[in-house]
């Protein structure tokens, strides 16, 4: 074995999935969500390795190195990816951090397989990272591994970031292993949430369930980090919003070919007035039903015209077999049928719906050619997809619908936002967006590029990686380039 790597990013999946072709063959392709859009640029550009499933049950997948970026892969047998990733990462935790939008299932079996898995992703980062290495575990899934890794790996400094929100105290402890994820979380040197109020939510039940003294003090974003302190050890928490390669998106999206391609688009859907656009991962969570719903109320008021206005939803297939995304795609494409029926003609349908993942350029046409980008999870950690859409408006067109309920919304506020579990509010949120006059929605464009632009995932990613290398106290764990931001206000 070779000295090891000396940055290690551990998530339950590798950047790539293998998947299964008719013939028995596999292949690799682009694993889907918000977390490897983010993390694959960065990793190519560190120099490291990557811990991870490879997204098939009961493979065995010798490691690829390669220049730039090595892939680790942790094998899982069919019962675990049932137990662990569907049952407890997906039908326990993800509900319950998602505001108990589905009720969560609590079952000791998946528990069990949660602890396994955990510690099979920690025995193989402790084999793979450096002495004194880098290791940054991601998301709910690996929620144990911190604690796991540094009894294995006291030498590490290891980094936590969670990508979903992280819930109110009233929520958390309906969690039946609240204090052995809390105690988990806490054998990190820093951990990451996408906005303070997670934070906040994480230093309440460090104190109640932990037991251990924390600071008081408001969390800032990028800045004043709050503190854990867990016997000699410090453990800082902090608000570090994630983004996207957003110049990356704004060059391409200028190219011919995505312009031409986005004509193209608007030629296919008839030419009609106004394209409205869903993007997502096919999940309760996203509102896709919000969305449908508000149209249809809409039509129904006759205050958007059937003849003028497509709606393209692009789903990506997603968690097939936990029961409620089977129950909820059965609703959705319910819902896409009787638009459809009651407001589509033959050869001119109101709503395109696709439930298969889009190539990565035909989704920059997509977004170019969308009048109105509609994003509208009852709760979403951050929502790239919002972000996606404004770095590809270099042409200051189009406008921007977003739920107050993700992320997103904190750093975008010159959208149109809307309260997804107020209908009147999302469908006075479209009307406004459809009817803006031109200037004022160019303005708002700008001001949000502006925000896209400068607040990117290598800054996301640069801000994380200086507070964890930095180490300091309570509230004063500044990075240097946001201390310098915070001075000038
Ligand atoms: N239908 C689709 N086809 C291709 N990519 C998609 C599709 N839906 C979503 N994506 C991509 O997946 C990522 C989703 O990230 P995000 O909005 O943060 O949500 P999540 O990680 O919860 O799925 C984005 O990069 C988006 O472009
Ligand atoms: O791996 P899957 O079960 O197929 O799910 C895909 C990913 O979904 C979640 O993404 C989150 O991360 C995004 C980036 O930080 C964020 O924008 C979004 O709001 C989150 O929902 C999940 O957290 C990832 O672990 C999954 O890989």
């Amino acid at each position: 074995m070779s000295a090891g790597s000396e940055f290690v990013v551990v998530a339950n999946r590798l950047p790539v999935d293998l998947e299964t072709l008719p013939d028995g063959g596999t292949r690799w392709k682009r694993s889907p969500g918000g977390l490897v859009t983010a993390l694959e640029p960065i990793l190519r550009g560190n120099k490291g390795a990557w811990v991870g499933w490879p997204g098939l049950p009961d493979v065995d997948v010798d490691p690829i190195v390669e220049d730039g970026l090595d892939l680790y892969p942790v094998k899982l047998s069919a019962q675990e990816v049932a137990d662990y990733y569907e049952g407890f990462s997906n039908a326990s935790l993800w509900p319950l951090y998602h505001d108990v939008i589905v009720k969560p299932v609590y079952d000791r079996k998946w528990w069990a397989a949660y602890v396994e898995v955990n510690r099979r992703f920690a025995d193989a980062t402790a084999k793979v990272a450096a002495q004194g290495a880098t290791v940054w575990i991601q998301d709910y899934q690996l929620q144990l591994v911190p604690k796991m890794l540094r009894m294995l790996r006291p030498d590490l400094t290891i980094g936590f970031f969670l990508h979903i929100p992280f819930p109110p105290v009233e929520l958390f402890m309906q969690m039946p292993w609240r204090t052995e994820i809390v105690e988990g979380l806490l054998g990190a040197d820093l951990i990451g949430f996408h906005l303070p109020g997670g934070a906040q939510n994480f230093l309440y039940l460090a104190r109640r369930l932990a037991g251990q003294p924390t600071s008081r003090g408001n969390v800032g974003v990028r800045s004043k980090l709050g503190v854990v302190q867990v016997g000699f050890r410090t453990v800082r928490v902090g608000a570090f919003p994630i983004s996207i390669d957003s110049g990356q998106l704004d060059e391409l999206s200028k190219s011919k070919s995505i312009r031409d391609r986005a004509k193209q688009i608007r030629k296919e859907l008839g030419n009609p007035t106004n394209i409205l656009l869903g993007v997502d991962r096919l999940d309760y969570t996203k509102g896709i039903d919000v969305r449908l719903n508000a149209l249809r109320e809409l039509l129904e008021e006759d205050r958007v015209d059937p003849e003028e206005t497509v709606i393209v939803q692009l789903a990506t297939p997603s968690r097939e077999r936990v029961d409620s995304y089977v129950q909820m795609r059965g609703d959705i494409e319910q819902q896409v049928g009787r638009i459809n029926g009651e407001y589509g003609r033959v050869g001119h349908p109101v709503v395109h719906y696709l439930h298969k993942p889009v190539p990565r350029e035909e989704l920059l046409a997509f977004f170019v050619a969308a009048d109105l980008m509609l994003v509208t999870p009852l709760r979403d950690g951050m929502n790239l997809v919002a972000k996606e859409y404004v770095a590809c408006r270099s042409d200051l067109g189009g406008a921007l619908v977003l739920s107050e309920f993700t992320g997103a919304a904190a750093e975008l506020r010159q959208a149109y936002l809307c309260n997804p579990h107020d209908l009147d509010s999302v469908k006075d949120a479209m009307i406004d967006a459809l009817t803006q006059d031109r200037e004022a929605g160019r303005r708002r464009m700008r001001a949000l590029r502006r925000q896209v632009l400068t607040h990117n995932v290598d800054r996301w990613a640069r801000s994380f990686l200086t507070a964890l290398s930095h180490g300091g106290v309570a509230g004063s764990a500044l990075m240097p380039d946001e201390k310098a931001e915070d001075e000038k206000g």
